[in-house]
């Protein structure tokens, strides 16, 4: 036997959020800084197998922006960004394509199965998974961008009966059928929503929603909408378009949003697993989370 007074402790405690949780679907957004990352990128694995191993299924929605960066510079294609969302001209898209259904959701696809996962990779275009209509040109023209329109989960409800677990690429698709890039913050909160699952998490380089970027001190573990509302000065780039996805899986009744780093070792099972979490958990109203 162990010698410590209680070694199994954690276990017992993290036995109320597994029976909590369990055969309930996560949706879970991983960045591209982190996929860029060999050795982050299987931490988080590592960390999404064991909630697998624990009878939570999981929905992946990857992103790819910093890799669809560095191949735009080496195409000599332009990399533009308005509100954290990419200007994607029709060349642009085809790069898109490239990187985020090839390269990047391949590498995502093995670092996930080698960590045990029955991983399959698909995009929004599959199945009429996510619908969208072309961005309107005004004020701002983004080209080749859509703005969902809706979501039909039936895919993601076959793959998920079947014990896989779905890994999405960015893009949707018009009624005519035309690929489109779509923000991935926006693709997974519109998933959360419509498959109504309790927990959508964004898996980031950071370590959540900051006060203040530079110190790390400043990390806000709570947050409401009133709280976002305070902190609108400091919301920045990427993570606009985050704040607003958050937002919306909150409208469409998710219980929770969680902003969880990916550098920080087991901060994913942190935040699952223990009442004070690790990174930012967003919420309609704080004053209605239970102690
Ligand atoms: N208040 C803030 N708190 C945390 N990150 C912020 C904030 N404002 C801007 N950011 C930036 O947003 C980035 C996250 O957005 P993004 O780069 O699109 O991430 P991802 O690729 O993971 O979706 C952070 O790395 C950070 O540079
Ligand atoms: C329209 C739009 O902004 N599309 C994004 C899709 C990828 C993405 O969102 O990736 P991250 O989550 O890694 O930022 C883009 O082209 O960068």
């Amino acid at each position: 036997m162990p010698r410590t007074a209680h070694p199994f402790a954690a276990l017992h405690n993290a036995a109320v959020y597994v029976r909590r949780f369990r055969n309930r679907p996560f949706v879970v957004k991983l960045g591209g800084d982190i996929l860029e990352d060999e050795a982050l990128c299987r931490s988080v694995c590592g960390q999404l197998a064991l909630l697998w191993s624990f009878s939570i299924p999981l929905v992946i929605v990857h992103g790819g922006g910093t890799g669809l960066d560095a191949l735009c510079e080496r195409l000599g294609l332009p990399t533009e960004k308005v509100e954290g969302r990419r200007v994607t001209p029709p060349g642009v898209l085809d790069a898109a394509k490239m990187a985020f259904k090839g390269r990047i959701q391949m590498g995502l696809l093995a670092a996930l199965q080698a960590a045990g996962l029955p991983a399959v990779g698909i995009s929004g275009q599959d199945a009429g998974l996510v619908k969208s209509t072309r961005r309107s040109p005004v004020p701002v023209d983004y080209g080749m961008v859509g703005d969902v329109a809706s979501v039909d989960p039936a895919l993601l409800k076959t793959l998920l009966d079947g014990g896989f677990v779905p890994v999405v690429a960015p893009f949707s698709a018009t009624e005519e059928g035309e690929v489109l890039n779509t923000n991935a913050d926006t693709v997974a909160a519109e998933i959360a929503a419509a498959l109504g699952v309790e927990k959508l998490f964004f898996i980031l380089k950071v370590p959540g929603l900051m006060r203040d970027l530079k110190d790390a001190s400043s990390l806000v573990p709570l947050a409401d909408l009133a709280t976002l509302e305070e902190l609108k000065p400091v919301i920045q780039g990427g993570m606009k378009p985050k704040i607003a996805a958050a937002k919306r899986a909150l409208a469409a009744g998710v219980g929770s949003v969680h902003l969880v780093s990916g550098s920080r070792s087991d901060a994913i099972l942190a935040e699952v697993f223990t009442n004070e979490g690790s990174g930012t958990m967003i919420v309609s109203d704080k004053h209605e989370v239970a102690p």
